[in-house]
């Protein structure tokens, strides 16, 4: 089977969390627009259900399926956020941005009661940092903020090259919120807690892509089927 349908299996699997009058966080990346479609064509059928898109591109993929929108400006509280992941450990701690909407993932998923994780079995690892870490920075001051990061991998126990993300023009990739994304070749982050605790108070780093406590469950859909992790 193919990874899209893997993809497609496991979205098919977190829908079915999905009761009437839920007010759902919808996740950026290739795996969550299937949930996007999916939910879609349940909204189709009849079930009540409102979103709030972590991107501007899963905002025009919901308004494209008929799933009705809302925003945090207009409410403060969600009840579930389904999304992707680009890697998921043990304790359910994420890497994500991959896809560059970390920022707002984060603030959505805050916002919920529970964050499923959809996502192949190749993003399971053992300890995260294999995928590089998506770090949004201010471009103000870029140098300065380099170094804080670099001393915050070391004091981690990490360490690696940073690099600045470029969109398909060439230029720096610019994110929703007017952004720039690093990405830290680290290999391995033995202490991921410690070192999102460590970033999230660099002046320069608007936000980083490990998500510490954030996931409450996976559905990871592999070869032999489909596996449901729960937080422990
Ligand atoms: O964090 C993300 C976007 O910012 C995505 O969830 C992550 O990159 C996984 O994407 P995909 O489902 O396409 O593998």
């Amino acid at each position: 089977m193919d990874m899209d349908a893997l993809k497609r299996q496991a979205a098919a699997r977190a829908l079915e969390e999905v009761r009437d009058g839920m007010k759902l966080g919808l996740g950026t990346g290739s795996t969550a627009k299937h949930f996007v479609e999916l939910l879609g064509e349940k909204v189709r059928t009849g079930l009540k259900v409102v979103g709030v898109p972590t991107s501007e591109v899963t905002r025009a993929d919901a308004i494209r399926c008929g799933v009705p929108l809302t925003t945090l400006d207009d409410i403060d509280h969600l009840d579930l956020t389904v999304d992707g992941a680009d890697e998921i450990d043990p304790a359910l701690n994420l890497i994500k941005g991959g896809g560059g909407a970390l920022l707002r993932e984060k603030i959505v998923a805050a916002a919920s009661d529970r964050m499923i994780v959809i996502a192949d079995e190749s993003k399971w690892v053992e300890v995260l940092g294999r995928f590089p870490l998506p770090v949004e920075v201010i471009p103000f001051g870029l140098a300065a903020t380099r170094a804080a990061m670099d001393r915050a991998f070391a004091q981690s126990g990490a360490s690696g090259e940073m690099v600045i993300r470029q969109g398909k023009d060439g230029h720096a990739f610019v994110t929703d919120g007017g952004h720039w994304i690093i990405d830290a070749h680290l290999g391995r982050i033995g202490d991921a807690p410690r070192l999102a605790a460590l970033l999230s108070v660099i002046p320069g780093v608007v936000e980083h892509g490990l998500f510490i406590g954030l996931g409450t469950s996976a559905v990871l859909a592999g070869a032999q089927g489909i596996r449901v992790v729960e937080r422990r």
